[in-house]
């Protein structure tokens, strides 16, 4: 099946080219993109959608969520915006919940939650555990994250549980914990921060986890100066995310990270993506991160949602960019670069053309992934100039309409 979407007013691919054009049509076909062109020349198709000049752009690439937990914590956040700062200790609550509640209550919330993602033009999604911190949890959230993400992290080092002695429940972290999960994730993260995991011990995490295959993510700069960029581009992590405070050499050390890779033709040696997170830096009242200067110094960029129960309770990637462009000084090409190509850069996806199964996600074109967003809007920039309108009209995900 094939089906041609015309009279595209705005189409920003994302692609290497970054182009942008106008009056533009797009053929897909099965889960595949087959056709980009000017509106005039589009090819038959079997059914025929009228965008009526509507933009189109890459489905969104959420490249950071959280999305396992029960409970709610609107509590610690009345209390935050009565005053209170943000501490990794309210992780805790939603273990508590999380571990009470059945798989199929947990499975549940899960989906609701990727669902309220795909419908505002989130097509491909990475999801964590974090919130089962023993053995057992740990597992049923990786195996329940495996059946409703596409890309699953094992963050068992979110927080040492009370009453466990730090050093000891990291060793479980790099032993049964991490065999548990291993099964069900590609990716391994650690909270580097303090109140959470020391350099140290986010060390000895890192290490089991890239010696057991895993790839790497590290939870970074949040609150505070800190190890987690030195670790990441150390590890050669692929993202390091938060990055709030930053010194001037860990911007170098992310930028020179790129340096052995050709951005022009994506290849080379890859560095570390910096992912920034402007929902959480609002909701924990933090200094945003500074992705303007990351940019500025060649450092590649991602913004992701963070979706979680604590820092950050949207899935709204719009809402991401949005507050990039208004806060963080980028230009809506730039945001919307950063929360579509730059979320899949840092889950290694920008890249493969029909290759069965890994077509590349977060551009758009030929033979890539069909996943589009289609606006309620004639170009991208009424993501910022319209703050707060939901402007999703459609979604396509892996070629199928799913909003
Ligand atoms: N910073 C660590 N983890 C989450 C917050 C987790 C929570 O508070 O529940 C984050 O990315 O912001
Ligand atoms: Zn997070």
């Amino acid at each position: 099946m094939s089906e041609l979407i015309t009279n595209i007013g705005e189409l920003m691919t994302q692609d290497r080219g970054h182009g942008t054009r106008r009056n533009a049509a797009v053929v897909l076909e099965g889960e595949r993109i087959a056709w980009i062109g000017d509106a005039v020349h589009a090819p038959a198709a079997d059914t025929v959608t009228d965008a009526q000049g509507r933009a189109v752009l890459p489905g969104w690439v959420d490249s950071h969520s959280h999305l396992i937990f029960a409970g709610d914590r609107t509590a610690e956040f009345e209390a935050r915006m009565a005053g209170e700062s943000y501490s990794a200790g309210g992780i805790a609550v939603s273990v508590n919940a999380t571990r009470a509640a059945g798989d199929y209550e947990l499975t549940r919330l899960a989906l609701g939650r990727v669902a309220e993602a795909v419908s505002q033009g989130t097509t491909y999604l990475e999801t964590k555990t974090g919130y089962g911190l023993d053995v057992e949890h740990e597992a049923r959230s990786a195996r329940i994250a495996a059946g409703v993400a596409d890309e699953v992290t094992y963050l068992g080092a979110h927080l040492v549980p009370a009453g466990s002695d730090p050093d000891e429940y990291t060793e479980m972290v790099c032993g049964t914990m991490l065999e548990a999960v291993r099964p069900y994730v590609k990716w391994a993260d650690v909270f580097c921060e303090t109140g959470a995991f020391t350099p140290e011990q986010s060390r000895r995490v890192l290490t089991a986890c890239r010696d057991a295959g895993l790839g790497l993510r590290v939870h970074g700069n949040q609150l505070g100066p800190g190890a987690g960029v030195e670790l990441a581009v150390e590890f050669g992590a692929a993202s390091v995310d938060h990055v709030n405070f930053l010194t001037d050499s860990d911007v170098d050390l992310l930028a020179r990270s790129w340096s052995g890779w050709d951005a022009g033709r994506g290849t080379g040696e890859r560095g570390t993506v910096a992912t920034v997170l402007p929902a959480c830096d609002l909701s924990t009242r933090q200094p945003l991160a500074p992705a303007r200067k990351l940019l500025d110094a060649g450092v590649q960029l991602a913004i992701a949602s963070n979706c979680n129960p604590g820092t950050s309770y949207t899935s709204s990637v719009a809402f991401c960019v949005t507050t990039a462009v208004l806060q963080m000084q980028l230009s809506v090409h730039e945001a919307v670069r950063a929360a579509t190509w730059g979320g899949a850069l840092a889950l290694y996806r920008e890249s493969g053309v029909d290759e069965d199964g890994r077509r590349a996600v977060g551009s758009i074109a030929v033979g890539h992934r069909a996943d589009l967003h289609m606006l309620k809007a004639p170009s991208a920039t009424h993501l910022a100039y319209r703050p707060g309108i939901p402007l999703t009209h459609a979604v396509w995900r892996a070629g199928v309409r799913a909003v």
